[in-house]
């Protein structure tokens, strides 16, 4: 039995059938009841206007009967029961946003795609990525907040490029390969082929799930996208030091006074913000921090330990039958039982609800690992509880994360499994070095290092992870070619650059920044990596990105960096352009994930040019990307004209195939 929902109420009626029989019919009944009648009715404007939402359901044994006669036979009365629906209407709607979108089981490899042998074809192809001198107008990005304004972008329109000549030849090499123009292009000179397109207008947004109360959610999808989140959130499980902040004195304003120590000067009923550094504000907050940091450590270690007593649990159970057959298991579980209640001090009831719980945190823990379990934070008890979707399609799809969930733990927190120590297990980090220099399968086999996925066409690949574009110096000497004066500057003086799209102040430093157009990426949030991890396509393109968490319509997924420089010929690169000068942008050796970006004819996401600082950038924005999905741009039909290659997207609208 689950444990008690303490919002439920419950009447037994006089005389009606005894006991616990009764108890689970009636539990049963009237939550599966609920859900159903909550599931049917949330978006109904009856339903919504209720603050809170109970249901009220009656059992009654009687003949066949009126209205009037019913209601004269309350005696009859089995059961009366009142589910609070507040609760589980929350559950069904928060957890609808993510239905269909988990990385595997939400359909993320079409059929198709699952059908193709996985036959690794030789990359050989160019990728002379968008020429973005042909690229003008305004640009449009949008920023994770929303806005009225953004339902008015409009969609990307790529600008169709010339044919060029189909005689180049191609060498056998991973990823990036030689490019065919002889030059770099001018911006009235046609360019070479297969270049992918960037457009300047953003997606329009738009929901990333279709309403309607049909598409129910299981909630699974809520706890691995909570999963994903703390992963790639700045929570830090270390447990060294947590507990540091016993021997701090919190610091605590003095409100009396007329200096408050917070870094804030009170003028008559104003508090006037002052440089605090150093102050007790920072202290508080350093406080704070830990505080907060050590509760979610505490959680993840009562997680572990409960679903490994749970194994301690059934062990002694087996142990004590084997040691005493005769007696029937369910005796040995009884007495199990007792004792641990004596132990922990607890009802029997309780302790059967704990357990309850508790082995749901040991299945999910069995299946996805026990980094599931660390980074689920609260999602696992709501899931543990009400087990909506709690089954062995569940279980296989945590176990095919599984080596996903792991690859990213141990490279994000390479300390997160000390916290494993308390129960025995190993505190070994597996996977070392960036998130990306491993490549995840979807079928849960084990990840392989990076450089193992090109051997066959190149002995020597290697790739170093950067998170800033390098200037190549032996092209660009000490300037960075991205770099313009803005037009007004002589204007406006010494005046700070100002957002070519929002038109507010730009700063690196976010007391004196204004533009939010892509918070994660510049000017204040910049800390969490994008939840995306290196996979293997399972149809022959062999690596691409995959999107763990949804990225909005709009947002950014991350930013084109490589080696800035030009001149490139017969290589892969990105060519681009400000008023003032062409370049390139090359991953051949070094970069970072947007390397791996396959293309599709139905993209879900698309390169756009962004100004930060009077520096050019190219950021990839999601045109609506459902956690689980590949994520792809489309190459445009520069890339694939006079290609001898087939473009294996697997879509109904391919063109290139
Ligand atoms: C920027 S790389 C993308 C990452 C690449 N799949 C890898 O494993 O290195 C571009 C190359 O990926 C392959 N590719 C990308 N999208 C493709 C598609 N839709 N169909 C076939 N091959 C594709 C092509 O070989 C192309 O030259």
């Amino acid at each position: 039995m689950p444990d008690a929902d303490p919002d439920a109420t419950s009447v037994m009626a006089p005389g009606s059938m005894t006991g616990t029989l009764l108890d689970v019919l009636q539990d049963h009944v009237t939550r599966s009841l609920a859900e159903q009648l909550t599931k049917e009715f949330m978006n109904s404007p009856d339903f919504q206007h209720l603050r809170h939402p109970v249901i009220h359901i009656e059992a009654r044994l009687e003949e066949r009967s009126s209205k009037t006669e019913r209601e004269e036979t309350p005696h009859d009365l089995l059961f009366s029961h009142s589910v609070d629906l507040s609760e589980i209407s929350q559950q069904q709607s928060s957890s609808s946003q993510y239905y269909n979108a988990s990385p595997f089981g939400g359909g993320i490899i079409s059929h198709e795609q699952q059908q193709v042998a996985g036959i690794i074809l030789p990359d050989d192809q160019v990728l002379e990525q968008s020429d973005m001198q042909g690229a003008s107008g305004p640009i449009s990005p949008m920023s994770l907040r929303s806005s009225p304004a953004d339902s008015d972008y409009e969609s990307d329109t790529s600008t169709p490029t010339p044919p060029v000549p189909d005689n180049m030849g191609r060498q056998g090499l991973g990823g990036l390969r030689p490019a065919r123009a002889l030059s770099i292009p001018t911006e009235t000179e046609e360019t070479s082929g297969r270049q992918i397109q960037s457009g300047d207008k953003f997606p329009k947004r738009r929901a990333l799930k279709p309403p309607g109360h049909s598409l129910q959610p299981s909630t699974l999808d809520k706890l691995i996208i909570g999963i994903w989140e703390q992963i790639y959130g700045n929570v830090n499980l270390e447990p060294q030091g947590y507990l540091d902040f016993l021997h701090v004195e919190a610091p605590h304003p003095s409100y009396g006074g007329t200096v408050l120590d917070m870094g804030h000067v009170r003028h008559g009923n104003q508090y006037i913000a002052q440089p605090a550094a150093g102050g007790s504000f920072n202290r508080m907050n350093t406080l704070c921090r830990q505080v907060t940091q050590a509760s979610r450590t505490c959680r993840s270690l009562e997680i572990v330990v409960q679903a490994r007593w749970v194994e301690y649990f059934n062990e002694y159970v087996d142990s004590c039958a084997l040691t005493n057959p005769i007696v029937p298991r369910t005796k040995h579980n009884k007495a199990a039982l007792s004792e641990a209640c004596f132990d922990f001090g607890w009802t029997e009831k309780e302790l059967r609800n704990k357990m309850y719980i508790w082995r749901g945190y040991k299945d999910i823990k069995d299946a996805g690992g026990w980094a599931a379990l660390v980074f689920s934070g609260m999602g696992i008890y709501r899931f543990s509880k009400y087990r909506i979707g709690f089954g062995e399609d569940s279980m296989q799809r945590l176990r095919t994360l599984r080596p996903l969930f792991e690859v990213a733990a141990d490279t994000l927190h390479p300390g997160w499994r000390y916290l494993l120590g308390v129960v025995g297990e190993s505190t070994q980090q597996v996977y070392t070095e960036h998130p990306h220099d491993w490549v995840v399968f979807l079928d849960g086999s084990p990840p392989v290092p990076l450089q193992t996925t090109y051997m066959q066409w190149d002995p020597d690949f290697s790739y170093r992870q950067v998170d800033e574009s390098i200037v190549d110096q032996t092209a660009w000497g000490c300037d960075d070619p991205r770099w313009t004066p803005p037009l007004d500057a002589i204007i406006r003086g010494a005046a700070m650059p100002l957002c070519e799209v929002c038109g507010k102040q730009q700063s690196d430093d976010p007391i004196q920044n204004s533009c939010y157009c892509f918070p994660t990426l510049f000017g204040c949030a910049k800390t969490s990596p994008s939840p995306v991890l290196i996979y293997h396509t399972p149809n022959g393109r062999n690596n691409g990105v995959i999107a763990l968490c949804p990225f909005e319509r709009g947002s950014p997924v991350g930013e084109f960096v490589g080696l800035i420089t030009k001149g490139f010929q017969d290589v892969d690169v990105l060519e681009s352009s400000t008023r003032l000068e062409k370049y390139q942008i090359w991953q051949g050796q070094q970069g970072n994930f947007t390397r791996f970006v396959n293309h599709s004819c139905k993209a879900n996401a698309q390169y756009q040019r962004f100004t930060w600082l009077n520096t050019q950038r190219i950021i990839l924005v999601s045109k609506g990307i459902e956690a689980g999905a590949e994520v792809t741009v489309d190459y445009s039909d520069k890339y694939w004209r006079g290609l001898d290659k087939k473009c294996l997207c697997g879509e109904a609208c391919c063109k290139y195939k």
